[in-house]
């Protein structure tokens, strides 16, 4: 190392050859902020000045016949290392064919850890390398024999390459999109209207780019099959960049908000994706999950249950990350039932819903149940059961048709596999009640208990009779609104009726007669039964709506006071009218009891008493 301090400096001189190997001189400056010290290198006559700088390495290389000098430091100081430059004396061997330098890049790829742009632990060893070809291509015409143009070439070279390196290739087609940030190139000319048309822009740097694969060949080159794969920055690459291809697609956002002005543009591109033969089950696998469960039936059938489980336990990293196709479960239930060991068994079904179960699952769900024990079963469906996910057609619509698969279980000699589904079902639908039967609003509350009738029907058919008691005995804590839900699930069980639904009768029987039996209210009694939320406003309101004898009520009240009641009286549906007068400071609130009071507890009587005939009349026909 050669540190130059202020007016020192290098005479011109000639390296010594110390080596006969010795061809030249390697001078690396280290980043030192300094003026002066340039290094003048003088070759056929010409002379070159290098500047080292304060920021970064600096690298020059020259022949051994080279004079050279340093000129000298002004201020700061110049760190150099200098190093002997050696040729080797083996005879150059002919070069490596462009196919081995490949698979050296190839193997290098797939031993090389990845660190991702904006992340600091390494993801492990990339799974595939994806290059994008040039050419577009249909499902039928990708082919390695068919390629355009220069696809032809490189894919033949890749192909090559890779069956050195010990990997597998297919081809597959790629859906790739970019978003740039983009400007109209005609911005000053036309300020008051600006191009919008996406070739009239100017891209200025690309924000993300996405690909995707949708569909790929087999390994040995004949048919495919669709797949869905995401393709990550770092197991992707391309000798052309998407950008001067024609794109299929293209969205030009102007200016909104944070967002800049961007173009998305999609482009559809072929691929070839490259995988060690070590790994090619998982790297299938995890673009083509039906795939991979029909190959590890194949080879339990083949009698090859080690390499099956194995080959089962290489899915982990990924398959529970997805959420799997509906249609997969059967599929998943019957090798994870033939693979014998239950954590993998398990692992392979974690991705799937309950929604997803049907009546020609019992016999697959009893089989894996049979095998690894009813604990681990029930754990797993619990497990199917993601919370929050209830709600929408599909949710509905599975939970009719609960019966027929906990029937079914109970048929296969399972009964206890249905009583986990039945269970879960149970506990969202009482989650739903206590949610519902406590809203205040009648228009909210109404349809809503009245959608979760058939649901519970549907439950009481499917569940034994450890969890219809258990149910029937929730439902008789829950407050008289509850009835919203329980008279339009008896209404509903006029053909198919399970017997605890005489249950369910008898206490709405009593509810009503309760209702009924309630003295009518006094004509000169305005009492409001109601609790706020405890503050010091809502206890003068409660003391106001309790009172039999007051029926208004002005109160001088700050706005978000005035708030704060209405929207109490909105929530509850209190009948109580409310006004404010802008008047004085602050405004008065005034509250007035409305007639609603007389003509709604009618209303509920007249309903208790249509209801109970119903159902005492029904109770001797349907209930007895
Ligand atoms: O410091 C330098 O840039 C050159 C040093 C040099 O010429 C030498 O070490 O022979
Ligand atoms: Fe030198």
């Amino acid at each position: 190392m050669l540190v130059y301090g202020k007016g020192q400096f290098f005479l011109p001189h000639q390296d010594s050859e110390k080596d006969d190997a010795m061809v030249g001189t390697l001078v690396v400056s280290l980043p030192s902020a300094h003026t002066g010290g340039e290094l003048v290198i003088d070759h056929a006559g010409k002379s070159t000045s290098y500047r080292a700088s304060k920021e970064e390495l600096t690298f020059v290389a020259f022949y051994a016949d080279c004079r050279h000098q340093v000129t000298p430091v002004r201020s700061g100081y110049r760190v150099t290392l200098t190093f002997n430059l050696l040729s080797s004396t083996e005879t150059p061997t002919p070069e490596a064919s462009p196919a081995t330098e490949l698979a050296h890049c190839l193997t290098e790829h797939f031993t090389t850890p990845v660190t991702p742009r904006y992340a600091t632990r390494d993801l492990g060893l990339p799974n595939r390398l994806v290059y994008l070809l040039d050419h577009e291509y249909t499902q039928r015409s990708l082919n390695w024999h068919r390629l355009k143009g220069a696809d032809m070439e490189r894919a033949a070279l890749l192909r090559a390459a890779a069956e050195q390196a010990g990997c597998e290739t297919v081809l597959a087609l790629a859906d790739v999109k970019e978003i740039w940030d983009a400007t109209p190139w005609d911005d000053y000319d036309h300020e008051d209207s600006p191009s919008e048309d996406p070739d009239d822009l100017q891209l200025n740097d690309l924000i993300d780019d996405e690909i995707t694969l949708g569909w790929w060949t087999n390994p040995d080159g004949t048919d495919g099959e669709p797949i869905s794969l995401y393709v990550p920055d770092y197991e992707a690459c391309a000798t052309t960049p998407s950008v001067p291809l024609e794109p299929y697609q293209s969205e030009y956002e102007g200016y909104m908000g944070n967002y800049g002005n961007t173009l998305d543009r999609w482009y559809r591109r072929a691929a070839v994706v490259v995988w060690p033969k070590n790994k090619a089950f998982a790297a299938r696998a995890e673009a083509a999950p039906a795939w991979a469960l029909r190959e590890l039936r194949d080879r339990i059938d083949a009698g090859d249950l080690e390499g099956a489980r194995a080959a089962a336990e290489s899915l982990a990293p990924f398959w529970t990350k997805t959420e799997a196709q509906a249609g997969l479960i059967g599929a998943a239930l019957d090798v994870a039932a033939s693979l014998g060991t239950a954590r993998t068994a398990a692992m392979l079904l974690q991705p799937f819903r309950v929604e997803s179960l049907t009546r020609e699952h019992a016999g697959r769900l009893a089989a894996a149940a049979a095998r690894y024990g009813e604990a681990w079963m029930q754990t797993i469906i619990e497990g199917w059961f993601r919370p929050g996910r209830h709600a929408g057609t599909d949710w509905y619509e599975w939970v009719e048709s609960l019966p027929g698969l906990c029937g079914a279980l109970r048929t296969t000699g399972k009964p206890e596999v249905a009583r986990p589904l039945a269970a879960g079902v149970w506990r969202w639908l009482s989650g739903q009640l206590r949610l519902w039967t406590t809203a205040g609003r009648s228009e909210v509350r109404q349809p809503q208990l009245e959608m979760l009738s058939s649901p519970l029907v549907r439950l009481l058919e499917a569940a034994d009779d450890t969890l219809s008691d258990e149910i029937t005995g929730a439902l008789s804590e829950y407050g008289n609104n509850v009835l919203e839900c329980l008279m339009p699930a008896l209404r509903l069980a006029d053909t198919r009726r399970p017997a605890v639904l005489a249950t369910i009768a008898r206490d709405c029987v009593q509810r009503l007669n309760a209702i009924v039996a309630e003295p009518p209210r006094d004509e000169d009694d305005w009492s409001i039964e109601w609790t706020g939320c405890g503050c010091g406003l809502c206890d003068t309101f409660r003391t106001f709506l309790g009172s039999r004898s007051r029926r208004t009520f002005e109160w001088p009240l700050a706005t978000d006071g005035r708030r704060h009641i209405h929207t109490h009286i909105d929530s509850a549906e209190l009948p109580v009218r409310h006004q404010t007068r802008r008047q004085g400071r602050p405004y008065t609130l005034v509250l007035t009891k409305t007639d609603e009071l007389f003509t709604r507890a009618r209303k509920a009587r007249h309903k208790a008493v249509n209801e109970l005939a119903w159902l005492t009349s029904a109770e001797t026909g349907l209930w007895n």
